[in-house]
């Protein structure tokens, strides 16, 4: 069955108005999904447990009667880490030694410098006393993202760390709990969805109230992520993966193929898009694309993701790809050219940048080192990619000394008088020396 995938000519006529459609991630702005996750909110703030069973039956099609049976204790993620078999386990480890050592390079540190007359100023670093970490698992499983959310937050020093991951249908995967183990995790939570946010947002009976929510999710977990920021921390909203590739027309047609695959096997609403100078090689990737596919047991998935949202982008030449590339700033950004330096300093967004065309974007998913949840969506124009710094906070430190407070006291009440806020000056004035 051939696949008809959105075609595109940078400067045509319509070329804005269509990739402006096919980059609108549509259910993002849904009413329904709104008003249904505004409802979920709402019932697990005011009933707790009770409305978290309900709907996680509704939702995960359990048939759980209450929050114990939701929870996954010590003794059950221990076993599924001793049971693994040698390979899984040899892999978990390998990766989660990888994503600790690139981590390990992110910590921040506190620092002060002193004045001349005495006076200390400085900056205190502190990581967070309890943070949720969602892990999507509505369509597939993911070990891999227990440890990219889990292992930053242990690197900064987190103290208390609270899972939730859906096991639709009671489907529980044991490398998931396997890594939630191996990434020392302290509670694991079989929830999902809306009702998972606002259960790490606001607490319940069991499910303990986090300081912050990191990690991916469906559009149900990013606009519940969005409703609760301020009542908690979010990292960002990460949302369906995306993957835009720019290549030069030399990389065998075939490895590009299954690279925009490996992002649309995620879900329907993934998005994938190649940007390249060469029409003739736009074609071989599409022939490419038509022969795999059938090879793919996601086939499905795939084919309505590169269907709806895929692009193929023929443009003048790297310079305008690059160009391109910063207005869509995308999650996973493959420079697969020969000389992926030389066009390094023309990228300017994107979530993480893979270079050269042995990089595929799939090893930086799951044990480059480097952390996979990152910003989508065009988000990358102003965020980062999870890191140690999430689950790092920052207080400034002031020490004056008799001498610096005399000397500052006389600029601040000068200035508190000009606000007319006498209590600051006077406050100011009480530490100013006599001549
Ligand atoms: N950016 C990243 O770093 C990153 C990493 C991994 C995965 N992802 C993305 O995360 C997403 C994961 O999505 P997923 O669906 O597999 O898992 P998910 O865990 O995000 O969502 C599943 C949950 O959604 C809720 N839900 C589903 N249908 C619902 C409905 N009709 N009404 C109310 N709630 C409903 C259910 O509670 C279910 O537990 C994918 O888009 C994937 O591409 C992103
Ligand atoms: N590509 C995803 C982030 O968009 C991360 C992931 C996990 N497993 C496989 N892939
Ligand atoms: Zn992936």
């Amino acid at each position: 069955m051939s696949i008809e995938i959105t075609r595109l000519v940078a400067g045509q006529a319509d070329f804005d108005a269509r990739l402006d459609a096919l980059l609108a991630w549509e259910s993002v702005s849904d009413k329904q999904v709104n008003q249904i996750v505004d409802e979920v909110i709402a019932r697990v703030r005011a009933e707790g447990d009770a409305a978290l069973v309900e709907y996680t039956n509704r939702f995960d099609r359990m048939r759980a009667s209450h929050m114990t049976e939701l929870e996954m204790g010590q003794s059950r993620l221990l076993a599924a880490l001793e049971n693994l078999p040698a390979d899984q386990r040899l892999a978990l480890e390998t990766a989660a030694t990888r994503i600790a050592a690139y981590h390990e390079r992110q910590k921040s540190e506190s620092w002060r410098y002193t004045e001349a007359d005495g006076t200390v100023l400085g900056q205190q670093v502190t990581p967070m006393d309890r943070v949720g970490i969602y892990v999507p698992g509505g369509k597939a499983a993911y070990p891999s993202s227990v440890l990219m959310n889990a292992i930053p937050a242990k690197v900064a020093g987190v103290q208390e760390i609270i899972m939730v991951v859906p096991t639709p249908d009671g489907v529980v995967n044991e490398l998931v709990l396997a890594a939630a183990a191996l990434a020392g995790v302290d509670r694991v939570f079989t929830l999902g969805g809306a009702q998972a946010v606002a259960a790490l947002a606001y607490g319940t009976e069991t499910v303990p109230r986090v300081d912050k929510i990191v990690g991916p999710g469906n559009i149900f977990v990013a606009t519940a992520k969005r409703a609760v920021f301020g009542a908690v921390g979010i990292d960002m909203i990460a949302g369906p993966s995306e993957i835009l590739i720019i290549c030069d027309g030399q990389t065998d047609p075939d490895w590009i193929a299954m690279d925009l695959f490996s992002q649309a096997e995620h879900d329907e609403d993934a998005q994938s898009i190649l940007i390249c100078p060469d029409a003739d090689y736009i074609d071989q990737v599409q022939a490419s694309i038509e022969k795999l596919l059938p090879t793919m047991e996601r086939e499905t998935i795939i084919r309505t993701s590169l269907k709806n949202r895929a692009i193929l982008i023929e443009v003048a030449d790297l310079q305008a790809a690059a160009a391109l590339s910063n207005r869509i700033a995308p999650e996973h950004l493959e420079l697969s050219v020969a000389d992926p330096e030389a066009l390094l300093p023309s990228i300017r967004h994107a979530g993480a940048i893979f270079m050269g065309r042995y990089t595929a974007e799939s090893l930086g998913d799951y044990c480059a080192g480097p952390n996979h949840v990152l910003p989508t969506s065009g988000t990358a124009r102003f965020s980062s990619p999870l890191g140690v710094y999430d689950f790092q906070k920052r207080s400034s430190l002031i020490m004056f000394s008799a001498e610096g407070a005399s000397e500052m006291g006389k600029v601040a009440s000068v200035l508190a008088r000009g606000e007319s806020l006498t209590a600051h000056a006077r406050s100011a004035e009480y530490r100013i020396l006599p001549d």
